[in-house]
């Protein structure tokens, strides 16, 4: 469908997106503009693209300056750096630079590389050349003029100069050759902005300003293009520099620039409003820069451009890019599971006794409060075992330290060999050790104890001067059934009590808890 005339009946009455308060736009064109997803670039802005992406060490500022090229790649740049998943509630960015750093080198590739090109049309084409140098002319007068008028806002007014011009693309992107044929001469900007006017109901500059807000460009980035024809008699000074600043670069576009710029300085000279004196110095300033500048940005483009292997070549790199990110993808993955791994390594390490590779206390302690406080919930039977291996001084002191140790680890080992699967033993301390044991009532608690007691007796811990020795346990037992406890730790308490009624009583033995008689 074509958009033809749009009479003022069908401007909505809506108002444009509401944070930013922008005039409404035709119903029609609203609708259309939702479709326009890309914007054509110079093919001279995609080949430098295509030479950065290919240099062996492609900088993010070497992208940044040819999307400050380029207004389609820098809205597309800008619309990415402000999306809801780039910006995470932080500051909107105005600039390229800002836009790079913040989205980083794959994404910032991934846009470089998504360029659109200009379509050639059997009724003629826009002249984008003209566009792009009219642009970038423009946003660096912009930015001369801030540095005097506005220096905080000098990189934002540059990319809205850039900008400004967005629209001619848009309209050229959703109504082609009809749009390109009933234009005016591209030159004469007030007499296109007029001529757009009466066929759409409004001009490029509302259809950017539109274009730039529902891409997600910041606010005052799409408030300065719908400005950007605005007099120049009133206005701040961001106004200013901005209307100004197309004004100089049509001067300097014009086929007499000399007399085109004479002809602004009287016109600025008529209002009384403007620092006068400092504007001209500005502009001789420019009159200088520009044709620097305009090298500097090169601008035309190189002769033998061919647009077929442009894309062609963009599709290769992506390709290649996206494959990059597959093996470091795939890096990334071994990565997280190696961490993961050593993760699961260090919390074993973290819960275990490092000499008998038992349960430690600490671990002890944390499991067995859980399981008291599931146990009084569910009245589910708790029992806890404290075992202490008898006269482990003499054992240490006779033989060695060392020696004792290894007595240590056998016990642990064989005492994990006969506790049940849903049991816990661990290393309580020095020679004591804990078995935690849910759903087990003191006389299945009992039996335990009197098969570690009969281990103990039949199997030596270890070899001593070619005999074996035989260590034995004092065990004590308490059941939460026993008494009223008020924590874990006091039926702990509880068995340790009980283990040392065994000690007391000649050790090698077994003794359960008995709650105190409160009556005598
Ligand atoms: N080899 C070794 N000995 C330890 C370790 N931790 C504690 N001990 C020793 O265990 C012994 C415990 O001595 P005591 O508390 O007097 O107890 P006991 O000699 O077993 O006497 P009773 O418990 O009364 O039968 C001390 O000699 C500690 O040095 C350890 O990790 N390795």
């Amino acid at each position: 469908m074509s958009i033809d005339r749009i009479s003022t009946a069908e401007i909505s009455v809506a108002p444009g997106p509401a944070e930013l308060g922008l005039p409404p736009l035709p119903d029609t064109l609203r609708s259309r503009l939702a479709e326009c997803r890309t914007l054509p670039s110079l093919p001279a802005a995609a080949a430098r693209v295509i030479a950065i992406a290919r240099s062996p060490e492609p900088r993010l500022a070497d992208y940044a300056r040819t999307f400050e090229q380029d207004p389609a790649l820098a809205l597309r740049l800008l619309s990415m750096a402000n999306s809801a998943f780039y910006s995470r509630n932080g500051n909107p960015v105005s600039s390229s630079l800002d836009a790079v750093s913040r989205i980083g080198l794959d994404a910032t590739l991934a846009i470089a590389l998504s360029f659109g090109l200009p379509r050639p049309r059997a009724g003629g084409n826009l002249d984008h050349e003209y566009l792009c140098q009219r642009a970038i002319i423009a946003a660096s007068a912009t930015q001369e003029l801030a540095q005097h008028l506005c220096p905080d806002h000098a990189p934002q007014l540059f990319t809205t100069a850039l900008l400004q011009d967005i629209g001619i693309l848009a309209l050229e992107a959703l109504d082609g050759e009809a749009y390109v044929a009933s234009l005016p001469d591209l030159h004469q900007h007030q007499k296109l902005a007029e001529a757009e006017r009466q066929r759409y109901g409004c001009d490029h500059a509302l259809i950017g300003a539109w274009l730039a807000a529902s891409w997600g460009v910041p606010g005052p980035i799409a408030a300065g293009i719908i400005d950007s024809h605005g007099p120049l008699a009133d206005g701040d000074p961001r106004q200013l520099c901005l209307r100004l600043s197309c004004r100089i670069a049509d001067c300097w576009l014009a086929a007499d620039s000399a007399t085109a710029f004479s002809a602004l300085l009287r016109q600025l000279a008529s209002l009384a409003s403007l620092d006068i004196v400092m504007l001209m110095t500005v502009m001789q300033e420019l009159q200088h820069r520009l044709p620097s500048l305009a090298r500097l940005f090169e601008i035309t483009c190189p002769p033998a451009i061919d647009s077929a292997h442009l894309l062609a070549e963009a599709k290769e790199l992506l390709f290649e890019q996206n494959l990059r990110m597959t093996i470091r993808l795939a890096e990334q993955q071994r990565e997280l599971e190696a961490l993961h791994a050593s993760h699961v390594v260090l919390d074993e390490q973290h819960r275990t006794d490092h000499l008998t590779q038992l349960a430690n206390r600490p671990w002890l302690e944390k499991r067995l409060t859980q399981h008291f406080d599931c146990a009084r919930q569910t009245r589910q039977p708790l029992t806890v075992m404290f075992i202490d291996l008898d006269h482990f001084k003499r054992i240490n002191d006779r033989f060695g330290h060392r020696f004792g140790d290894e007595v240590l680890i056998h016990f642990a080992a064989a005492l994990n060999n006969m506790v049940r699967e849903s049991d816990i033993a661990g290393r309580y301390g020095g020679e004591e050790f804990l078995v935690i044991m849910p759903n087990t009532r003191r006389q299945q608690a009992g039996i335990l104890a009197d098969r570690i007691r009969e281990y103990l007796a039949s199997q030596p811990l270890a070899q001593a001067d070619g005999e074996p020795l035989h260590v034995t346990a004092s065990i004590g037992i308490a059941d939460l059934e026993d008494g009223e406890f008020e924590d874990a730790t006091a039926l702990v308490d509880a068995a340790d009590q009980a283990m040392y009624g065994v000690k007391h009583g000649g050790r090698d033995g077994v003794g359960h808890y008995e709650e105190p008689d409160s009556s005598t």
